[in-house]
C-alpha cells in the first residue's frame, strides 16, 4: 500500500480531546492487517537508512508502531515512557503538549554508548514529545539524529523545530492546516 492509501485509514474526529482540536486517530489504520504492515515496511526502510541500531517509541502510541519496526528490523526497542511506570532508576523529562503537559521517563542503562537510536512516534503535532524524547535519549549517551512518524501536523510546525534543533525528520503523511 502507498502513504496515500495508508492515509485514507487514518480517522479524524473532531473536538477531542478539547475543543478546536481535530484528532486524527490510527486505531483505524492500525486495525486494517495490511495498513499496519505496509506502514512498519515503510518505516522500517527509512529507519534501516537511517542506520538505526536500535528504536526508541514514546507511550502509548508510539509503542505500537516503534516496537513493530524494531522487530522487523531486529534491533532493540526502547520504551519512553510516562511518569512512574519503569521499576528501576530513571531519567525523565517535563514537556508541553497541544493539549497539556506531561513527562516522559528512560531507564538509562538500556541504552549503550552512542548507540544511534531512531525516533519514532504515530504523529507530531508541536514536536514537544519528539524534543523531549530526543533529549532525553541524548542525556542517556545515545546518539540521536532522525525521528520517523506516521502523521505530521505541519501547521503545528513541530517537524519544523525538530529540524532547527538539527534533527532529520521524515513522516509518511501529512495533514495541512492540522
Ligand atoms: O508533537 P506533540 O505536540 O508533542 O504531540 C504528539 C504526541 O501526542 C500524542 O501522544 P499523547 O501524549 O496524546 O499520548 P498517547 O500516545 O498516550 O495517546 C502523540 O502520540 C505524540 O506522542
Ligand atoms: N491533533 C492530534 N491528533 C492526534 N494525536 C495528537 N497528538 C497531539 N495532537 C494530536
Amino acid at each position: 500500500m502507498t502513504p496515500e492509501e495508508i492515509k485514507a485509514l487514518v480517522r479524524t474526529v473532531p473536538d477531542f480531546p478539547a475543543p478546536g482540536i481535530l484528532f486524527r486517530d490510527v486505531t483505524t489504520l492500525i486495525s486494517h492487517g495490511k495498513g499496519l504492515s505496509a506502514c512498519v515496511d515503510h518505516l522500517a526502510d527509512r529507519a534501516r537508512a537511517a542506520g538505526a541500531e536500535a528504536i526508541a517509541g514514546m507511550e502509548a502510541r508510539g509503542f505500537i508502531f516503534g516496537a513493530a519496526v524494531a522487530a522487523r528490523m531486529g534491533v532493540g526497542f526502547i520504551p519512553v515512557r510516562k511518569p512512574g511506570k519503569l521499576p528501576v532508576n530513571t531519567i525523565g523529562i517535563d514537556y508541553a503538549l497541544e493539549y497539556g503537559r506531561d513527562r516522559l521517563e528512560i531507564d538509562p542503562t538500556a541504552i549503550p554508548q552512542g548507540q544511534r537510536v531512531v525516533i519514532i512516534d504515530d504523529l507530531i503535532a508541536t514536536g514537544g514529545t519528539a524534543l523531549a524524547a530526543a533529549e532525553l535519549l541524548r542525556m542517556a549517551s545515545a546518539s540521536v539524529t532522525h525521528a520517523l512518524f506516521v502523521i505530521d501536523l505541519p501547521g503545528l510546525h513541530g517537524a519544523a523545530r525538530l529540524r532547527d534543533a538539527g534533527l532529520t525528520v521524515e513522516a509518511l503523511m501529512d495533514f495541512p492546516g492540522h
